[in-house]
């Protein structure tokens, strides 16, 4: 097993380094797809779709773009404006379904209202689906067949098994909470830890005794998209938190991104934390040029490289 890249230092203390992580990452993969294409003479190809113009959503497509051209992989963004409509963009998922030379496909979401994001979704080929979010691959990772796993999920994983590697910990046992459900990340988180023989909580707006199931967890995953929703005095001493949420507040007359947890109150409990930003996000971005490596691998029946 290799040495876990999450160490308690002086300087981090007990905050996950995620950009870190993620970079690391992404240098392996960069040698991966040079060794791909000395190989077979083939790169990867990912298409990023994008409708509209919401800026939060306009920024992680650049940095797709840009991030797949970095590990020399090939890279296409396609933007059509909001007044697209659902047949016109089920239309280009066909035409990028069929297209050979494309490995990988992923829509941004959120997608304008008057669209489909399930539908949207169910038109992507399953095996170019590098989001992980189309009904073949959920199912496949809610009984435990290889497929593609949803990049969020994944980069979490990857984060919580290092950080237990550096305190010499395994995730086996551990009483997992993931407040939020969405089909994007809690569900598959969820999937992900129970593959880990944790014992998984779900919990959501309705849950009752929130604060309570919170303070059970060993391993806290907040999922539910509302700025410090999390309190520091709800997470239990020694516990892992990984914090998915990306809220933009405005504070003192300027714009912060915040998590879903209360960092400043929780970091002292945490065993380990994931901040916001550098913790959770940038594994996002990391782990779809992950996915569209395997989707490559895979459509051209190569062996996927070791750790992808
Ligand atoms: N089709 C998809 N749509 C969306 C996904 C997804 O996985 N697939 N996830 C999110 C947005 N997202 C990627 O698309 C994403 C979010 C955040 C980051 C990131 O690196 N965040 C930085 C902060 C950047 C900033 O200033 O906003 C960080 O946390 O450090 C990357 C990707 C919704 N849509």
């Amino acid at each position: 097993m290799s040495a876990p890249f999450h160490q308690k230092t002086a300087e981090r203390g007990n905050i996950i380094d995620g950009a870190g992580y993620a970079k690391s990452l992404r240098d392996r993969l960069a040698v991966h797809v040079t060794n791909l294409k000395e190989a077979h003479g083939q790169t990867p190809c990912l298409v990023v779709v994008i409708v509209g113009d919401d800026p939060a959503s306009q920024v992680y497509v650049k940095s797709k773009g840009e991030m797949t051209q970095a590990i020399g992989m090939e890279s296409r963004t396609v933007r059509l404006p909001d007044t697209t409509s659902e047949d016109e963009l089920l239309k280009l998922i066909d035409d990028l379904n069929r297209d050979n030379v494309v490995n990988g496909i992923l829509v941004q979401l959120p997608l304008p209202k008057h669209m489909s994001s399930l539908k949207v979704i169910d038109a992507i080929n399953p095996d170019k689906d590098v989001d992980g979010f189309h009904v073949i691959n959920a199912g496949k990772l809610a009984v435990g067949l290889d497929g593609i796993v949803p990049c969020t999920p994944l980069g979490s994983l990857m984060l919580l098994k290092d950080a237990a590697l550096a305190h010499g910990d395994t995730l086996a046992g551990k009483n997992a909470v993931i407040v939020g459900r969405s089909n994007i990340v809690g569900k598959p988180m969820a999937q992900l830890l129970l593959n880990q023989d944790c014992t998984v909580t779900i919990a959501h707006s309705k849950t009752k005794d929130l604060a309570e199931v919170c303070r059970a967890a060993d391993i806290l995953v907040a999922a539910v998209g509302r700025p410090k929703f999390i309190a520091g005095d709800w997470v239990k001493d020694g516990a892992y938190v990984i914090d998915v949420g990306i809220n933009r507040i405005e504070l003192d007359g300027k714009g912060k991104l915040v998590g879903d947890v209360d960092f400043d109150g929780a970091k002292d409990r945490a065993l380990a934390i994931t901040p916001v930003p550098k913790g959770v996000g940038p594994m996002t971005i990391a782990c779809l040029l992950n996915n569209t490596i395997k989707a490559f691998c895979l459509q051209n029946h190569f062996p996927v490289p070791e750790g992808v």
